[in-house]
């Protein structure tokens, strides 16, 4: 059973071609996570498969009523705006204290209800937005860069966040991350984008090995040892060609 099929896609801003040819499918419950330098497509897409942009070529497939949480990668608040956490939470749509405390216990921000949006930390923010994205019970979880801004060991506290909430309610989870050091641990799957699909692939089973827990925190580079990460073909002109 697939959640979402991503089938030829192409995206072009304006004459600029980011993605071409990229096809995937997501089937209920796993993880997986996007991978890819600077501009090689991963917000496009993202968007593209909330239908937030519309593809050139190919197609975007939705099981009909999915259900989606989108997590943006960037969110612009007023700090000055006085906002508490709650009434955030029933923007645009009204939801329920009941609702609103189960999104953000899931979040694993129980506590911040009546706190001011504004006075919020990084992290704490990042995981408003999840609880957020989590109101309308989702069948797939979309997170574009959720822990930019964090430091390592926030940001390995929220991937355990996340994979706590895909045990708990089932849901897939699709996001994009720089951090494949951090997020191999969490991810069924890894996606390498590069303006298209250059691999894609199981992470290495070594989450609870000596050698991982050694290499953790040594960078990117260490985890795409770990991670089989065969090329077979060569990147000359970029994404864009
Ligand atoms: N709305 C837009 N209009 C014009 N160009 C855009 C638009 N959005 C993205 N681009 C360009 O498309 C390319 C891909 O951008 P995208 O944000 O999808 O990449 P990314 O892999 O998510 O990058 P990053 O890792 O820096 O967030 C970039 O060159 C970007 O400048």
């Amino acid at each position: 059973m697939t959640l979402i099929a991503v089938e030829g896609l192409e995206i072009r801003h304006g004459a600029r071609r980011v993605l071409h040819d990229v096809t995937l499918t997501l089937r209920p419950g796993e993880i997986v996570t996007i991978v890819g330098p600077n501009g090689s497509g991963k917000s496009s897409l993202l968007r593209a498969m909330i239908g937030a942009i519309r593809p050139a070529r190919g197609r975007v497939v939705r099981r009909p009523g999915l259900r989606i949480g989108y997590v943006p990668q960037r969110l612009t608040l007023d700090a000055s705006l006085p906002m508490t956490v709650r009434r955030f939470l029933s923007l645009p749509r009204p939801v329920s204290d009941a609702e609103a405390r189960v999104a953000l216990e899931r979040a694993g921000v129980p506590q911040v209800a009546p706190a001011q949006v504004g006075a919020l930390s990084g992290g704490q923010l990042q995981r408003v937005l999840l609880a957020r994205a989590l109101l309308g019970d989702p069948e797939l979880l979309i997170l574009d860069e959720p822990t930019q801004g964090l430091d390592q060991p926030g940001s390995a506290a929220f991937y355990r966040q996340i994979e706590a909430i895909r045990t708990e309610t089932g849901c897939a989870v699709l996001m994009v991350s720089h951090e494949l050091h951090v997020v191999m641990a969490a991810s069924d799957r890894v996606i390498c984008l590069n303006g298209h699909v250059c691999c894609e692939g199981h992470p290495e089973q070594v989450a609870s090995a000596p050698e991982y827990r050694a290499l953790f925190g040594t960078g990117t580079q260490g985890a795409l040892a770990l991670y089989r990460h065969e090329h077979t073909h060569r990147h000359d002109h970029g994404p864009a060609a």
